[in-house]
C-alpha cells in the first residue's frame, strides 16, 4: 500500500503526476522537491510568445503554490535533490537530510548541453524562465543574434528573434536542420523555410572558436568565417539530469532507463519525462524524447503506475514547433525508413511527409497540416500499413484509413 511519493523535479512531468495522484484519489503525501525558484510552469513559450513577450509568468504556471495548498501537496522549490537512494527509496538533499517515501518519481527533465570553448557575457542557453527573460533583453531590432545549432529551440529563437527585428544568424554543424529527427530531404524543406523567412542559415558548419570584446561576439567557423554579433544562443541539444542516481544502482543509458509501466531497475523507483529512456512497445525500443506531449502523458502513467494500475505507456508520440509563421507537428518515431510519401507541396511549406517502413507507417510530418498528423498519429498507433497513392492523394480523406 502506497502512503507516500516524493517526486524529484519540479517541472511540467511532475506537475502533471502530481495532479493525476490527487485526481485519482490518492490521499497520502505528495512531495515534490524542485531546484527552481519557481512553480512548475511550462516550458514550450520560452522560446516563442514568452521569448517575445506576448505572454506573462503567470500564463506559463502549470501547478500553483495555491492549488499544491488547496490539495494537500508540499513543494518544496529552490530545494535540490543531492542523491537518490534507490534501495531505501529515500532522496538525500543537498543540505544533508534525507527523505524516505514509498515510491518516489525521479523527474528531473535536463539542461542544456554546453558548448565547449564558447562561454562569456554574451552567450546564451534557453531552458529556465530565467534564461528567457535574460534573452529577451538582447532581442531588439537591429542586434545581430547568431544561433549556435538549428534544431527546435534554436530555430525557434531565430523565428523570434527575425520577429522581433532582429538580424540572425544560424551556423548549424549538419546539412541540413533538423536533420537527426526528420532526415536530409525534410531537413532541406526546413532550410528553406528559415532561409525564405531572411535567416542567414549556414549549414555544414561548425564553431571552431569563440571570443568577445567591446560587448560584441564573435564566431570562428570551421571553414574560417568570422560573423560577428550582439550574443550568441547556443542550442546544440539537451543532456538528461541523471547525476543524482550515479551510484544508486539504478540502470542510467543517456537518461533513466524505464519499462513501459515506467518503473526503473530499482524497486517502487520511477522515472518519467525528458529524463527517462522509457522502453516504447509500439516501436520495440528504448527511446528518450523531449516533448511537451510525452511530458505529461509519460507523468501521468507514472503515476497511475505508482498507484498499482498497470498501464503501460504506449502514446505513439507527438510534438509541435512554431516557426517562421508555420506550425510544424510530427507524430510517431522513425530513426529509419525506405519510403518518404508527400502530400501537399513543400515549396510552398504546406505538406506532411508520411515516413513509411516496409509499407508500416511510422511517422509523420507536416507544416500547416495539424490535422492530417493527428490523423496519422492514429495510423502509427494501429501499425498501419496505408497506400501510398491513398497518402499522397489530396482528394482522398486520410481518415478512411482509420
Ligand atoms: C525553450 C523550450 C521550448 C520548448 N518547446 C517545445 C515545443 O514547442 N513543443 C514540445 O513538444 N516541447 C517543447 N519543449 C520541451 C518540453 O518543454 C519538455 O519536454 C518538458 O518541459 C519536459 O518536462 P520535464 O518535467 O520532464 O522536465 P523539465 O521541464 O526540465 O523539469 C525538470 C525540473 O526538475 C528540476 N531538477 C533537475 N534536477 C533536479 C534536482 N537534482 N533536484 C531538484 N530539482 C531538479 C529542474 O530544475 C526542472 O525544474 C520545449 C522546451 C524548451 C526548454
Amino acid at each position: 500500500m502506497i502512503r507516500s511519493v516524493i517526486v524529484a523535479g519540479a517541472g511540467q512531468t511532475a506537475a502533471v503526476a502530481a495532479r493525476t495522484l490527487r485526481r485519482r484519489g490518492f490521499e497520502g503525501d505528495v512531495l515534490l522537491i524542485g531546484e527552481e525558484h519557481v512553480a512548475p510552469y511550462q516550458r514550450p513559450p520560452l522560446s516563442k510568445e514568452y521569448l517575445a513577450g506576448e505572454e506573462s509568468g503567470g500564463d506559463l504556471c502549470l501547478l500553483s503554490e495555491e492549488w499544491c495548498g488547496d490539495n494537500d501537496v508540499e513543494l518544496r522549490l529552490g530545494t535540490r535533490v543531492a542523491a537518490v537512494r534507490g534501495a531505501e527509496r529515500a532522496v538525500e538533499l543537498a543540505d544533508g537530510a534525507v527523505l524516505g517515501a514509498d515510491a518516489l518519481l525521479v523527474a528531473t527533465g535536463g539542461r542544456p548541453r554546453r558548448l565547449p570553448g564558447v562561454e562569456g557575457e554574451r552567450v546564451r542557453y534557453l531552458r529556465t524562465v530565467a534564461d528567457a527573460d535574460r534573452l529577451r533583453a538582447d532581442i531588439r531590432p537591429g542586434a545581430h543574434v547568431i544561433v549556435v545549432g538549428a534544431g527546435f529551440i534554436g530555430s525557434e529563437v531565430a523565428s523570434t528573434a527575425l520577429a522581433g527585428g532582429a538580424r540572425v544568424t544560424v551556423v548549424e554543424r549538419a546539412d541540413h536542420p533538423l536533420a537527426h529527427v526528420l532526415g536530409a530531404r525534410m531537413g532541406a524543406a526546413c532550410a528553406a523555410l528559415q532561409r525564405a523567412s531572411g535567416v542567414d542559415l549556414r549549414t555544414g558548419e561548425t564553431v571552431r572558436e569563440y571570443a568577445e570584446s567591446g560587448g560584441h561576439a564573435a564566431v570562428l567557423t570551421g571553414s574560417g568565417r568570422v560573423i560577428e554579433g550582439d550574443v550568441v544562443v547556443v542550442g546544440v541539444g539537451m543532456v538528461p539530469n541523471v547525476e543524482p542516481l550515479a551510484g544508486s544502482g539504478i540502470e542510467l543509458d543517456d537518461g533513466v532507463v524505464v519499462d513501459e509501466y515506467c518503473r526503473t531497475s530499482a524497486p517502487g523507483v520511477y522515472a518519467a519525462g525528458d529524463v527517462a529512456r522509457h522502453y516504447h512497445p509500439l516501436f520495440d525500443q528504448r527511446i528518450r524524447v523531449e516533448h511537451f506531449d510525452h511530458a505529461s502523458g509519460h507523468g501521468m502513467a507514472a503515476a497511475k503506475n505508482i498507484l498499482g494500475q498497470r498501464v503501460p505507456y504506449t502514446s505513439p508520440h507527438w510534438f509541435w514547433s512554431d516557426q517562421f509563421g508555420r506550425n510544424l507537428q510530427y507524430a510517431g518515431h522513425a530513426r529509419e525508413w525506405d519510403e518518404i510519401v508527400v502530400r501537399g507541396r513543400v515549396e510552398e511549406f504546406d505538406f506532411v511527409a508520411f515516413y513509411l517502413d516496409k509499407g508500416v507507417l511510422r511517422a509523420a510530418f507536416g507544416m500547416d497540416r495539424g490535422g492530417e498528423v493527428a490523423v496519422a498519429r492514429s495510423l502509427v498507433a494501429a501499425r498501419a500499413v496505408p497506400d501510398p497513392a491513398v497518402l499522397r492523394d489530396e482528394d482522398t480523406d486520410l481518415t478512411e484509413l482509420l
